[in-house]
């Protein structure tokens, strides 16, 4: 069995825990969301982000997942307001998908499970770097937002994937440029929050989870696209990445609040 981890059967989820401890802990993400437990909190504000699309570094295939990494050694792309009490700093963006259209998502909203999400990975600079973030419960901020499958492809995650054939196998980096992610955002700015985790190894209990109620539409051909990517590097075995998500972990008493009635 590899020891590294990722979503097979022999190194997935339930096995976690057993290199990264705090998969097991009592604030672990992701969670299925029931409408009927979420508390309304008036005195949310809206969130904002503020970023620079000269920010934007590449675009690389880690073999879990597919990122877009940002510079982020100054306040140069920022997200604000919301829960937030401070600015933070946008780091990278990448997605979960399943191996088909019904499945893929990693939060659960109301049962409903959809085709992919995109976390936009931010960190509070008042901690010093992204390692030391991630070891505060208020260092990191990520904003998801969920992919449905429709009609209309959604001509802003055109740039993502057309990148994608040349990012085909683990370990392939491309430069990717002027590009402004706030540009994926849906209409609505309506959001759930709560305190969770990293869905990936190490887990570490140190985000502030704002997920967008509204989904935003790929096409079917979109998700395919995204499919095409492999796991594994170059001249090894084809092994789809597909199916990098994470299930819903216990709620354990959190309280997740919603921005809307
Ligand atoms: N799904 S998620 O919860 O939005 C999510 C995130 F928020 C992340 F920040 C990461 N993450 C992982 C690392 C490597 C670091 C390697 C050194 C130890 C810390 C992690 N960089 N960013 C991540 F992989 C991920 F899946
Ligand atoms: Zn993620």
């Amino acid at each position: 069995a590899q020891s590294v981890w990722g979503y097979d059967s022999d190194n997935g989820p339930e096995h976690w825990h057993e290199n990264y401890p705090l998969a097991k802990g009592d604030k672990q993400s992701p969670i299925e969301i029931n409408s009927k437990d979420v508390q309304h909190d008036s005195s949310l504000s809206p969130w904002h982000a503020s970023y620079d699309p000269g920010a934007a570094k590449s675009i690389l295939n880690n073999g879990r997942t597919c990122r877009v990494v940002f510079d982020d050694t100054f306040d140069r792309s920022v997200l604000r307001g919301g829960p937030l009490t401070e600015a933070y700093r946008l780091r990278q963006l990448h997605l979960h998908w399943g191996s088909s259209d019904d499945h893929g998502s990693e939060h659960v909203i109301d049962g409903v499970k959809y085709a992919a999400e995109l976390h936009m990975v931010h960190w509070n600079p008042k901690h010093g770097n992204f390692a030391g973030a991630l070891k505060q419960p208020d260092g990191v901020a990520v904003v998801g937002i969920f992919l449905k499958v429709g009609k209309t492809p959604k001509a802003e995650m055109k740039r993502i994937l057309e990148e994608i054939d040349n990012i085909k196998t683990k370990g392939k980096e491309a430069p990717f440029h002027h590009f402004d992610p706030s540009i994926l955002f849906p209409k609505s700015r309506d959001y759930w929050t709560y305190h969770g985790s990293f869905t990936t190894p190490p887990c570490e209990e140190c985000i502030t989870w704002i997920l967008l109620r509204e989904p935003i539409e790929v096409s079917s051909d979109q998700m395919a696209k995204l499919r095409s990517l492999s796991k594994n590097a170059e001249n090894e075995p084809v092994h789809p990445l597909v199916d990098n998500w994470r299930p819903p972990q216990p709620v354990k008493g959190r309280i997740v609040r919603a921005s809307f009635k």
